[in-house]
């Protein structure tokens, strides 16, 4: 056996500031060398932060980031770091082309290079390109075909990147092949509720087929509607769980492994997939010798967060990193005094600290009592910065201008709550924070350039139901901690309101949230159509009453900010629909009418789809 001490660094980096992550990466592996770390590792595309998008495509990014990676293992030598073996991710370009698929030589690839002795030692690609949920990566790179092995300390290590792990065969398979003694996967997993789990039997399972002990390293932090929770895991091949990193925490995982001594046997230089594919095996030998013996330390398994921590902490560091990364210091909402925006401010107090929230009370003639009362309260249990802002003034010279009724004077209350915080932004630089929670989101229940308003929307993927679940919670950690509860208790117990008439209810136009939150559970979520829903027990009429609403509401979706993704299915990237679109769910009486008689009896077939009545305008 041989020993090898490894640090998986789980850290935030930034998209696109690849001076400032090289930097970051130079202080970390010098962090872990110094605590006598033989192997450092960091996750998927960490050089260039991740994921890129369509910076990808640009060959001065490419370029950019090949020449940070060289420049790198260079002053990880002049820095006496040299002897230590460092694995990163980053942003490469295809050497040759790949006619197969069409693609040229320099085409992007999602890559990890080892660095040592001031080089760069080794370079793979990723084998499986995830393009499904928020991923498409088969828009941007082209997939390797190598494993490289890296003999270091006597220790023969291979590395894959993060989808590798989460399809049968290719590399890991290799990997068992090359006979590797640790198989390392960087990754650049989104933080989903649940998906720990799901992480833990997948590393297990793959450390099994590998036959080796497998390191997993996970990025932390925000990037626009991504958060990334860490949880790297080191996991022996029988399936132990030998170290795991905390939740959404920045650190340092050093574990001291105990593996298997390289042999001087045959070296594979090949793998033979099942359906008649081949991987290559390269190897590089570094030091053939073991490390004399040294001090072990004891890794940790940190404990799991329950399922509203695990949400709520995935809401500030979303938050969090989206205000600091863009450079803003302060945001801004409306405070209604109901439960969005008081959990929206709470999260906002919790990622930047309340002297940087600006909550705003914007009461109009409809405006109960007690929406100013509890946001007043909210703003003193939290000492966020407060002031009330009537709006009953400006909304009555809109309406002698304008003269509007019905929705479209209760809608105007909500827009100029809109264009107040608009304009106190633009003033005083801070971000509009929208509070729309994901079951309104669905039904689109809110008001275009009225409350969905705004540069980034905390709440966004978060449904009504989980809304209450996280404000109860969040006031419960404070009491077992000896504080305040942020949350006025009547903000969460009074029935949901939009007051923009006398007497509104939400239950007025939608169904109790409980109900809709199933239903939207099984329609969003599970993509199951209106037969499969009946046929679970809902309502014909409830159940196509709430599809109806969602296929309709596509547009505003479009047009919501950004929010941080927690739920297998988020709206935007995870769900892709057309807006102009009339394929609907529901029965044959709500379907899409049939073109104009005028333009069928004028011998046009099928009549002109710019002539005829918008469906969702016919069903209202
Ligand atoms: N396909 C399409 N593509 C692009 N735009 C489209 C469109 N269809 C309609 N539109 C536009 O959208 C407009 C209708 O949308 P919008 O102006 O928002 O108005 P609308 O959806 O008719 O009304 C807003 C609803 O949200 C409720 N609300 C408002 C505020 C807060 C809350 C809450 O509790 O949080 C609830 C309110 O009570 C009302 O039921 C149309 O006038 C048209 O301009
Ligand atoms: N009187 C108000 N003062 C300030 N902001 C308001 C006011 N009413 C509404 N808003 C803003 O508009 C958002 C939508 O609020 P609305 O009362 O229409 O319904 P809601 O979705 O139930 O939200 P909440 O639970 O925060 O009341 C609020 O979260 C808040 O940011
Ligand atoms: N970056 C990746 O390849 C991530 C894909 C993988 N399925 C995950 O979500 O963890």
């Amino acid at each position: 056996m041989a020993q090898l001490r490894l640090a998986l660094n789980q850290v935030d980096f930034t998209v696109g500031d690849i001076e400032g992550n090289a930097e970051k990466i130079l202080r970390w592996t010098r962090h872990a060398a110094d605590r006598g770390a033989h192997l450092v590792v960091f996750p998927e595309m960490a050089l260039t932060g991740y994921p890129v998008e369509d910076l990808a495509l640009r060959r001065s990014f490419v370029e950019a980031s090949r020449a940070a990676l060289d420049r790198l293992a260079g002053r990880l030598a002049d820095a006496g770091l040299g002897e230590t073996l460092v694995a990163v991710g980053y942003l490469d370009g295809a050497p040759d082309a790949v006619p197969r698929l069409g693609k040229p030589a320099g085409s992007p690839l999602n890559a990890a290079a080892f660095l040592h002795g001031g080089r760069v030692v080794a370079r793979y690609a990723k084998h499986h390109l995830p393009n499904y949920g928020v991923f498409d990566e088969f828009r941007y790179f082209v997939p390797g075909d190598t494993l490289h092995v890296v003999r270091h300390h006597g220790v023969d290590v291979a590395l894959t990147i993060c989808e590798d792990l989460w399809q049968d065969g290719g590399p890991v398979a290799a990997a068992r092949t090359a006979g590797t003694g640790l198989l390392l996967v960087i990754n650049g997993s989104p933080y989903e509720l649940n998906k720990d789990d799901v992480r833990l039997d997948l590393v297990r399972k793959r450390a099994s087929e590998a036959g080796c002990t497998l390191a997993y390293v996970n990025l932390v932090g925000g990037q626009d509607e991504l958060v990334f929770d860490g949880d790297s895991i080191v996991v022996s091949s029988d399936g132990d769980v030998l170290a795991r990193a905390p939740q959404f925490e920045e650190g340092c995982l050093l574990v001291d492994l105990d593996l298997p001594a390289a042999s001087d046997g045959a070296r594979p230089d090949r793998h033979t997939e099942p359906d008649g594919g081949v991987i290559a095996i390269e190897w590089h030998v570094l030091s053939g010798e073991p490390l004399p013996a040294y001090e072990p330390i004891q890794a940790g398994v940190a404990d799991r967060l329950c399922d509203e921590a695990e949400v709520y902490t995935a809401l500030v560091t979303g938050l969090r990193d989206y205000v600091v990364k863009n450079g803003f210091k302060t945001v801004i909402l409306g405070l209604s005094g109901g439960i969005d925006s008081a959990l929206a401010a709470a999260v906002a107090c919790d990622a930047i600290g309340a002297r940087n929230v600006y909550g705003i009370s914007m009461p109009s003639e409809y405006s109960s009592q007690h929406s100013v009362e509890d946001a007043a309260e909210l703003a003193r249990r939290t000492g966020l910065n407060y002031r009330v802002v009537p709006i009953a003034p400006m909304v009555r010279v809109f309406l002698d201008h304008l003269h509007l009724t019905g929705v479209a004077q209760e809608n105007l209350q909500a827009r100029v709550r809109g264009m107040t915080l608009m304009g106190l932004s633009n003033q005083h630089g801070h971000l509009v924070l929208a509070t729309g929670n994901k079951s309104e989101l669905a039904v689109g229940y809110s008001t275009l350039y009225g409350d969905a308003v705004g540069g980034f929307a905390p709440l966004k993927d978060v449904p009504k139901t989980l809304v209450w679940r996280l404000a109860r919670w969040r006031n419960e950690v404070a009491r077992q901690r000896g504080e305040t509860p942020p949350i006025p208790e009547r903000s969460i117990t009074k029935p949901p309101s939009a007051e923009l008439r006398p007497g509104q209810l939400d239950t007025d136009s939608l169904p109790p949230y409980e109900l809709l939150d199933d239903v939207l559970d099984d329609y969003v979520e599970q993509d199951k159509g209106l037969r499969e829903l009946i046929a679970a027990g809902f309502d014909t009429a409830l159940v196509e009453r709430v599809i109806a609403l969602v296929d309709r509401a596509e547009y505003k979706r479009r047009q919501y900010p950004p929010g941080p993704k927690i739920t297998l299915k988020a709206f935007g990237r995870d769900r892709r629909l057309p807006i102009t679109n009339r394929w609907h769910e529901v029965a044959p009486g709500h379907a899409a009418p049939e073109p104009p008689e005028v333009l069928a009896e004028s011998g046009v077939p099928g009549g002109d789809d710019r002539a005829g009545e918008h469906p969702a305008r016919q069903e209202s």
